[in-house]
């Protein structure tokens, strides 16, 4: 092994284009290599500082590196490496994830729909931060649910990792509040903020959520990637900003129509509708339909 390549410690996929960050040294990849892309400012492809040189499988998907983060392998992100779990017979909980990029709001819609569900139904939360419990601890600090319904998982790497391809630290933590709890309805398991390509694991959630804000502009469900066009709810959160960022509501919900096909699309601002209806009304019908397979083919009961 090269000394400029550190062992890998996850599991290894195939996959194509990506982007490094920053400016650095220029590195080799492995012949037969599938040819990617790299930005701009990049011509003789470089690392962020602190960054160590790797190669790239085919079919790897485009991702940043932060700066002392150790080399690894992404899979492609239309490749589920796990068998789609049953949602067990309509007697364990409904596992759903909840995704999106950094700061769109995850964190803020859990805290509102553990607000609104907590009532109703037995829940707990499952959080994935890269360094710190920060998403935990906003909830703990909130109040919005007892410290024993939720935990925190971190992930130490692209949070992507943790909720699609290597799903064990997360799988843990469900099995330890539904031992610690007893029967539960509902888990939400929330990802650490990370780029449109993330999605989670069908191994690991039945439905998933994607949440997108208008903050960034009116582009967002145009640019696609597999949360806008796949996820079984895409929430576009901070309508409330549209105004101050020149967003167009009617061009992205044309957008998300036309990604996601007949998957169903909700606008939201938390800060007008804390309570977060729409979302928890879909969480609702998902409960109250019959079990079926994390893929969305038909499962059974009982
Ligand atoms: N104006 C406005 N702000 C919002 C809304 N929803 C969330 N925010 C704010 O947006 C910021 C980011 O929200 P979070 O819930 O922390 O976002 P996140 O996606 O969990 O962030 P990461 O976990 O860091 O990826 C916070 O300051 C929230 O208060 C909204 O509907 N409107």
């Amino acid at each position: 092994m090269r000394p400029d390549r550190l062992p890998l410690d996850r599991p290894e996929h195939g996959t194509g284009t990506h982007r490094h960050a920053g400016a650095t040294a220029p590195h080799e990849h492995a012949g037969g290599e599938v040819p990617h892309q790299h930005a701009e400012r990049d011509a003789q492809l470089q690392h962020a500082e602190g960054e160590v040189s790797h190669e790239h499988a085919e079919g790897e998907v485009s991702h940043e590196h932060a700066e002392g983060e150790v080399p690894h392998r992404h899979p492609d992100p239309a490749v589920d490496p796990h068998q789609p779990v049953e949602r067990p017979g309509g007697a364990g909980p409904v596992r759903i994830g909840i995704g999106g990029p950094v700061g769109s709001g995850k964190t803020a819609l859990v805290a509102a729909l553990c607000r609104t569900l907590a009532a109703e139904l037995r829940l707990a939360v499952v959080t994935n931060d890269i360094y710190t419990t920060e998403d935990a601890d906003f909830l703990l600090r909130n109040g919005v649910l007892p410290a024993e319904r939720i935990r925190a998982v971190e992930t130490g790497c692209c949070p992507h990792t943790a909720i699609r391809d290597d799903i064990s630290a997360n799988l843990d933590a469900v099995e330890e509040l539904e031992l610690l709890l007893g029967p539960l309805d509902l888990i939400l398991v929330e990802s650490g903020g990370d780029n449109l390509t993330a999605t989670f694991s069908r191994g690991l959630v039945h439905r998933q959520i994607f949440v997108v804000d208008v903050a960034g502009g009116d582009k967002v469900p145009r640019k696609g990637g597999p949360g806008v066009t796949a996820a079984d709810l895409l929430v576009v959160n901070k309508t409330d900003l549209a105004p101050l960022v020149g967003a167009d509501l009617s061009v992205m919900a044309r957008d998300a129509a036309a990604r996601r096909g007949a998957l169903p699309t909700v606008f939201l601002s938390l800060v007008e509708d804390p309570a977060a209806t729409a979302v928890a009304d879909w969480v609702r019908g998902l409960l109250a339909a019959p079990a079926g397979r994390a893929d969305g083919r038909a499962g059974h009961r009982g």
